[in-house]
């Protein structure tokens, strides 16, 4: 496995790669219910995006990290995140976001600096992913793949089913299949990418006009190749009201055994 140090650790002289976090932001955090933009909501205190920052800056591979905001909030989050500095290794810039998660991400891409190499994508909404899953999906990358993802086997058995299109929510709809659950994963982030292949997949995917719901769905569509590593218990992504108590129970536990602030 690739070392993961940071870029002014190479005692070799040979160019080290420089990675990334892109930290899309942007959404607003329906299915969580009524409140602030998810990313700015509090968790044990301190707003999620607080810790999903930490958790790629905890990686000593890390050296920027770029924060993809609200559309029109992204002064707001550049004054909240200030009030949390970094360790002085790590620079953070902040962009506005867009519509979609894919956009949002565009938008972060676009702002990378030119050294960059190798770029993870992150949700803010996956606030406590740790640090040594971080660390593998970087060290992948460096191996040579150009698209990494961390994934999880499914607990719970799948059916695809034909949607009620226009039916009323609870309405049964007919199973047409069920997928093998041992050849499924559940993925997560941070997702890890070589820069160009990931820039290509998102120029080619919104030319197309077709979308993916994760970033390595649109390398997919590239053709490239897409492997995946050990996700992490803990890396769940917060997206409904029960998310957020799992969180807190997770946080809290870190914080009494762990010395995590
Ligand atoms: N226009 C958007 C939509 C989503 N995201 C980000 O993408 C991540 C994953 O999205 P999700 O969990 O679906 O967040 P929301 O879109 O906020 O949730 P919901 O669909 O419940 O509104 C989140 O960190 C979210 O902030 C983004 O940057 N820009
Ligand atoms: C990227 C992702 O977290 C991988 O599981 C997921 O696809 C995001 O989905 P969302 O519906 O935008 O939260």
């Amino acid at each position: 496995m690739s070392d993961v140090s940071p870029d002014s650790a190479n005692p070799s002289g040979t160019p080290r790669l420089r990675t990334a976090a892109v930290i899309p932001a942007a959404g607003r955090g329906v299915r969580l219910g009524p409140g602030a933009p998810k990313a700015l909501r509090a968790l044990g205190g301190t707003p999620m995006l607080v810790h999903a920052v930490r958790a790629m800056a905890a990686s000593r591979a890390v050296s920027v990290v770029v924060v993809v905001a609200p559309p029109d909030g992204a002064t707001e989050v550049r004054n909240l995140l200030d009030q949390y500095p970094l360790s002085e290794r790590t620079d953070l810039l902040v962009v506005p976001g867009g519509d979609t998660r894919q956009e949002s991400v565009r938008r972060g891409l676009d702002a990378l600096p030119e050294a960059v190499d190798v770029v993870l994508v992150h949700d803010a909404a996956r606030p406590l992913v740790p640090a040594e899953t971080v660390d593998s999906v970087v060290a992948a990358v460096r191996d040579g793949a150009p698209a990494v993802v961390p994934a999880l086997p499914l607990a719970d058995t799948v059916k695809q089913v034909e949607p009620r299109t226009g039916g009323r929510t609870g309405e049964p709809e007919p199973v047409v299949g069920t997928p093998e659950r041992a050849l499924l994963r559940a993925v997560q982030t941070p997702q890890g990418f070589d820069r160009a292949t990931l820039v290509k997949a998102h120029e080619t995917v919104a030319l197309q006009g077709d979308g993916a719901t994760d970033d390595a769905g649109m390398v997919e569509q590239l053709g490239a190749p897409v492997v995946v590593v050990p996700g992490h218990e803990e890396a769940f992504k917060v997206t409904r009201p029960l998310d957020l108590i799992l969180a807190e129970a997770v946080l809290a536990r870190r914080r009494a055994t762990d010395g995590y602030v």
